[in-house]
């Protein structure tokens, strides 16, 4: 029970590392990004050796093939028989599920049913789950859940100001994602910062394709941007994130659509692809920024959105005392942590623009008086997952 392969799909990409348990040492990881777009980009990175193929890939099923055939032709695994369990990233627990779970049937019934409330994500890690049930039957598979993480917020955060019965009865409230990623990089920062996590009042920004910011008090959710579902929140990739929800009737009226077809505008076809006109992808609309307004429009409208969050979150807890930067933009781009930045003197960021000039690794980017520090930290979803799978493989 020693080769975990931890499976993390994301609204956008499939990330995975194969890893060896209890030492944590990955033997092969992966990613195939800009699923649905042009030109996906698939890197598998084994025995030292880094591999990068570009092609479309249109869906995650067709990702999940490209792993499995990855594992074999690079030689990876000899067989299948080599990986003792498989942890998968769930985005939404629903009301059903609080920690993570050994994958039953009646496990991936409840997935199932909970793919409405998800519909870029769940339906995703459900094609992985049954290519792996396909391929692995006898092998014990675990489900690692977005909103675990996020169970801590308290009813004052997690409440919506709507009639109380509809949470009792349907269970409408806030849930939260993203959460082995907030947790992992909150948990990491306290290590860098060398402070016990329970003294810490942190602002964690993962700004992936989907992007929620959490205030993280003393080591818990205490309160997050995304809601009953990923869609809301700052905006997204192809997300809006937070509207007046009295638009969704109104968008009907005008357009004819249903209510199911405009979720699925804002789902699909709002955030950073329309408001750029061209593209949901960061790298692409950063590309543009000089040259094209609504580029620029665009990455404006994205950062402002989480600079609020920012001043809110501090507001909630009397202060902070480090803000954190992961996922793909977040790490990535140094553009847009700027734009997020600046203006936040006034409640002591001072961060400094030649530390900012970083990409993908661990990195302090304040200047070293600045009352509140600014990390930059690579999450690593795919070692939480790992850890899940085998305490709960093994139990
Ligand atoms: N080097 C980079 N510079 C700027 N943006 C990047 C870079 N690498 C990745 N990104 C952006 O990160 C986003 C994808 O983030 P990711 O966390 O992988 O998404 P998800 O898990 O939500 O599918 C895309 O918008 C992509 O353009
Ligand atoms: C919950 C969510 O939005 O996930 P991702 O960022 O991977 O799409
Ligand atoms: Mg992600």
């Amino acid at each position: 029970m020693n080769n975990v392969l931890a499976v993390n799909a994301g609204s956008s990409s499939l990330k995975f590392q194969l890893i060896h348990m209890p030492e944590e040492e990955v033997v092969a990881k992966g990613v195939v990004e800009r699923i649905g777009l042009t030109d996906s980009i698939f890197t598998i990175e084994a025995k030292g050796e880094k591999d990068k193929t570009v092609g479309d890939i249109p869906n995650h099923g067709i990702a999940v093939k490209k792993l499995l055939d990855a594992l074999i032709s690079k030689d990876v695994v000899k067989s299948f028989d080599e990986i003792h369990a498989v942890g998968h990233r769930v985005v939404h627990g629903g009301e059903y599920f609080s920690d993570s779970v050994l994958i039953t049937d009646d496990v991936i019934a409840k997935i199932e049913e909970t793919s409405e409330l998800a519909p870029l994500h769940n339906p995703a890690n459900l094609t992985g789950i049954r290519a792996f049930k396909e391929i692995l039957p006898n092998v014990p598979m675990v489900a690692v859940f977005d909103t675990a993480f996020h169970q801590t917020m308290p009813e004052s955060s997690y409440l919506y100001s709507l009639p109380y019965e509809y949470y009792k009865k349907y269970g409408i409230r806030k849930y939260g994602f993203h959460g082995t990623s907030h947790k992992y990089v909150t948990e990491r920062a306290a290590e860098i910062l060398d402070v016990p996590i329970e003294n810490l009042r942190l602002i964690s920004c993962h700004i992936g394709n989907g992007a929620s910011i959490t205030a993280v008090q003393g080591g818990k959710s205490i309160d997050t941007s995304m809601g009953f579902t990923p869609l809301a929140g700052v905006t997204m990739g192809t997300r809006s994130g937070d509207v007046d929800p009295a638009l969704i009737p109104y968008i009907m009226e005008k357009t004819g659509k249903t209510a199911d077809e405009v979720i699925n505008v804002l789902n699909k076809e709002s955030g950073m692809l329309a408001l750029s006109g061209f593209s949901s992808d960061l790298r692409d609309i950063e590309a543009q920024a000089d040259t094209n307004p609504r580029a620029e429009l665009a990455l404006n409208v994205f950062a402002e959105r989480i600079h609020k969050y920012i001043g809110s979150y501090a507001a909630k807890m009397s202060g902070v005392d480090a803000i954190i930067f992961t996922a793909g933009v977040g790490e990535n781009s140094p553009t847009v942590r700027e734009k997020i930045l600046n203006g936040l003197e006034f409640m002591g960021v001072y961060w400094d623009p030649r530390r900012n000039d970083v990409r993908g690794k661990e990195h302090l980017i304040n200047y070293p008086h600045s009352p509140v520090k600014v990390l930059v930290i690579p999450t690593n979803e795919e070692v939480m997952i790992a850890r899940d799978t085998i305490r709960l493989a093994q139990a």
